[in-house]
């Protein structure tokens, strides 16, 4: 990120923390980062059988070739499962998930939100057995535990602890730790779009460790791609493209949601999840909303919206202009949900 070609380097931005600023004038639908997962977990609940490959995440085909040890994970390859039994699913893994997906755990009756703490605290717990020096990178982003991150890490240390050797580091400490960085800085891996609807469900999460300091704004000026259940070898990469062109000095923002919600339900979001109220422009305007009549479609937001929403049915997804060829912008838009394409005819 800070090497001297790349587009963005790291800065402090008074009242977010870090962020992301542009080296240079960048132009839209440039890349502006392509990053692979430090880590990557189900979102599945525990007691759930995946319609994904543990391993890579896409759509299982009908054929599906379990772990030879457990019933739980399923794999769409002998490659993807050759590449589990030799990071993320290692005999360890398997023997611990095994343990809490029993029908007796004690995770059978919590809820699906500390199911998935499960397989984040499994699975990086795994990641750290096999790489310690993550360990850094890890506790270096952004967010500390609350009490109820201190209450579930303790449970949820409690039930691995057993399984890991008494020599390691893990503690209920650090458990809670690693949780309070997983809720604010994990990116989703989604369903593919349908046009059925109504919404795209989330398979997974992965932590980027680049990517995790873009800022949140709800007028963004990058969005990001993923190709889940593309067959690129590398289908799990984040690709953050930029919306419109950024002016050197300038800080690239992406929406941490889609970019169509309304002020309170962003509010809600940005302050549960994130636990920041967004001062952006948008923001300011929308929290004076009022139903007087006039017209407010000249508003720039409201010009954004109506350019950059996917208007593909159950879409709502975020239009980026294609990546520019020999140095000239596109003029085709394309959606990061769903991959419709559409003529901007102002360029
Ligand atoms: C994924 S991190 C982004 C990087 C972070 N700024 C850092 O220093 O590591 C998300 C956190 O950044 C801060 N943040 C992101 N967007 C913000 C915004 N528009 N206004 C204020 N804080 C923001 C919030 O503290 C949020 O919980």
């Amino acid at each position: 990120m800070d090497a001297s070609n790349s587009p963005l380097r790291l800065e402090h931005i008074p009242s977010k923390g870090k962020g992301l600023i542009a080296t240079k004038p960048l132009k839209a639908g440039q890349i502006v980062l392509t990053e692979s997962p430090l880590l990557l977990y189900s979102a599945s609940p525990l007691f759930s059988q995946p319609s994904y490959c543990d391993n890579c995440f896409r759509t299982l085909p009908t054929q599906t070739i379990p772990c030879p040890s457990c019933s739980h994970c399923k794999f769409c390859s002998q490659k993807c499962l050759y590449i589990a039994l030799n990071s993320s699913h290692s005999s360890w893994s398997c023997q611990t998930l095994s343990y809490l997906q029993n029908k007796t755990s004690p995770l059978s009756t919590q809820p699906f939100e500390i199911q998935v703490q499960a397989r984040f605290i499994v699975a990086v717990y795994n990641l750290l057995m096999h790489n310690p020096s993550h360990l850094n990178i890890l506790l270096s982003l952004h967010g500390d535990p609350n009490e109820a991150i201190l209450d579930s890490a303790k449970f949820l240390h409690s039930l691995v602890s057993p399984f890991c050797q008494k020599n390691m580091i893990f503690s209920d400490e650090l458990a809670a730790k690693l949780i309070a960085k997983e809720r604010i800085n994990s990116f989703c891996l989604m369903e593919p779009y349908s046009q059925k609807g109504p919404q795209r469900s989330i398979k997974g999460y992965g932590i980027y460790p680049k990517a995790t300091f873009f800022n949140h704004d709800c007028i963004p000026n990058a969005c990001r791609f993923d190709y889940v259940d593309s067959s690129d070898e590398n289908n799990t990469d984040i690709v953050i493209r930029l919306i419109k062109d950024v002016d050197v000095g300038s800080e690239v923002c992406i929406s941490y949601f889609r970019i169509n919600k309304d002020y309170s339900s962003r509010k809600r979001i940005l302050m549960e999840d994130y636990g920041f109220a967004c001062e952006c422009d948008r923001c300011k305007i929308e929290a004076n909303w009022n139903d007087d009549g006039e017209s407010k479609s000249d508003l720039p937001h409201v010009c954004f919206l109506s350019k950059y929403v996917c208007d593909k049915k159950n879409c709502a997804g975020t239009m980026a202009p294609l990546p520019p060829k020999d140095d000239e912008a596109s003029n085709v838009l394309e959606c990061n949900f769903c991959g419709n394409l559409k003529v901007d005819n102002a360029t």
